[in-house]
């Protein structure tokens, strides 16, 4: 079966870059991606699109209105589809059962519920979001128990591996696409479909093919290894700053066993986006339900270890500053969970703010992607936040700056002149490990980082030069 209509539920961050993608690499296919929301629709047809995602503009410019369409008419999309990929957000439950930790399928369970109400015709429905093991079963219930004659579904299970800020080289240039079926005839064929879709860009060799369960977990399971990789390295940056190892170099010589790798080992802040700590959460609270109470706090302390390092970080800068830091003016730059993304969710950066506000300091912030509104909207539109258009201007006259997103453009500032316009001492927490820390110290800062002790004696540079 060759697909030539295809809708998507959920115009986020990974259905508008998905389908965009998509439409770009099969001109044959139309596709349509449909939500609820009115406003974000608008905002995908307007010149300003609701995310920011290097290279997205570009494909989404070349094939809008040709076989790209974003439209909330969500009904009109179903009907029209052969196949349906729902992409809908799936938080974490914050009431009832599992509360805090269980994935919120509502939004899912809707979504299948407005396809049983509206189709006509045969419909392969594929899983795109990321769900806890044995969704598709749910969602198999609500579609056979409303199906209406002579109709028939399939459910897949393809979940997604982009990672924001390099979404469309992920979709372009994907490791891998995994999608998960039935052993059953008709399960095969639905699967084959989509590996027809996948096949004008990605080689037959990386699409892999499972049972829907084991596609399903593998989704939960590759966010908790990346993850523990972070949390891993993250514990060791503590024990670098307590003996005086640099976490940098550690990081490069275990990289360097081929068996361990050197991506994911960048000590940070913590790690952020919506998705590491919403799916391990999801995989502890599954393990916890099926009486695996080991598995569960394994994983568990994953997210424990990454609460440790934010708070670990955050009391530095405060003991730093002489242990207070009321009144003091404190420049956060970066407010994104990391570069190349104005997206904030479970940003570090609003730990970090919040922390800061609630020891009564004035917190100066910049970031060159998220939006004004949503800095205060993420902080609860909290007193003594003041947002900036640029760095210089955000560090003019602070005590202190803390780097919480690793933007390239903080890389290549001029420290002299910020030096010049702030707070003495003047200090630099750099919470990513960006800057050129001898070079800062050079000129007269205080420098803390993650997994490096940086201890030099104060010295102001007018008493340190013999003039
Ligand atoms: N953000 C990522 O980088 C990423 C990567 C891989 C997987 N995921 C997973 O993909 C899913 C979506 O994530 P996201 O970041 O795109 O979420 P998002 O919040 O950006 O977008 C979800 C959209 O779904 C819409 N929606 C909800 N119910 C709907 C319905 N019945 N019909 C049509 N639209 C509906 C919402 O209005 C919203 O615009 C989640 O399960 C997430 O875990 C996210
Ligand atoms: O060595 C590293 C790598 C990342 N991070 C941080 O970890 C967080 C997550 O980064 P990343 O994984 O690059 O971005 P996400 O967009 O959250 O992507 C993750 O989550 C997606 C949603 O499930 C998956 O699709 C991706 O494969 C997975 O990488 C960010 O705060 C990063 O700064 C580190 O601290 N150190």
């Amino acid at each position: 079966m060759t697909i030539k209509n295809v809708c998507c539920l959920g115009a986020g961050y990974v259905g508008g870059p998905t389908c965009s993608v998509i439409a770009y690499k099969c001109p044959n296919i139309k596709v349509t991606v449909a939500d609820l929301s009115k406003e974000r629709i608008a905002q995908w047809n307007s010149e300003k699109l609701p995310i920011y995602e290097p290279g997205l503009d570009k494909i989404v410019k070349e094939c809008r209105g040709k076989n790209l369409f974003f439209s909330s008419d969500v009904q009109r999309a179903i009907l029209d589809a052969e196949l349906i990929f729902i992409s809908v957000n799936t938080p974490t439950k914050n009431i009832g059962n599992g509360k805090g930790r269980a994935a919120d399928l509502k939004y899912v369970e809707g979504a299948a519920r407005l396809i049983a109400e509206v189709a006509k015709s045969d419909k392969i429905v594929v899983e795109k979001s990321t769900v806890p093991v044995k969704a598709a079963d749910s969602i198999m219930k609500i579609l056979r128990a409303n199906q209406k004659q002579g109709i028939s579904y399939q459910i897949l299970s393809n979940p997604e591996f982009l990672a924001e800020g390099t979404a469309i080289n992920d979709l372009l240039n994907a490791d891998r696409v995994l999608i998960g079926g039935e052993e059953t005839p008709e399960g095969q064929a639905a699967i084959e479909a989509l590996c027809g879709i996948y096949e004008n860009w990605i080689p037959k060799s990386k699409i892999l093919t499972t049972n829907t369960w084991s596609s399903e977990l593998s989704k939960l399971a590759a966010n908790a290894m990346l993850a523990q990789r972070i949390s891993s390295i993250n514990s060791l940056s503590a024990v670098c700053e307590a003996t005086g190892a640099d976490i940098s170099e550690v990081a490069k010589a275990i990289g360097c066993d081929t068996r361990i790798g050197a991506k994911f080992l960048q000590a940070s802040i913590g790690f952020g986006g919506s998705c590491f700590q919403k799916d391990i959460l999801n995989l502890v609270y599954i393990c916890e339900c099926l009486n695996l109470p080991e598995v569960a706090q394994y994983w568990q302390q994953v997210i424990d270890m990454n609460d440790f390092q934010k708070t670990r970080f955050t009391s530095k800068v405060i003991q730093s500053l002489f242990n207070t830091v009321s009144g003091k003016k404190i420049c956060i730059l970066g407010f994104a969970f990391k570069k190349n993304t104005g997206d904030t969710r479970e940003s570090p950066a609003i730990h970090v703010a919040n922390t800061l506000l609630d020891e009564g300091a004035c917190i100066h912030i910049y970031d060159p992607k998220v939006e004004e509104s949503q800095i205060f909207e993420d902080l609860s539109h909290r007193q003594n936040i003041f947002v900036y258009q640029d760095a210089y201007s955000a560090t003019q006259g602070c005590h202190a700056i803390v780097i919480c997103t690793e933007w390239d453009e903080f890389m290549i500032l001029d420290f002299n002149k910020i030096y010049e316009g702030m707070m003495k001492p003047s200090y630099i927490f750099d919470g990513r490990k960006i800057l050129d820390h001898e070079a800062l110290i050079q000129i007269g800062f205080q420098v803390q980082t993650i997994g490096r002790k940086l201890e030099r004696e104060f010295v102001p540079r007018s008493w340190s030069t013999l003039e």
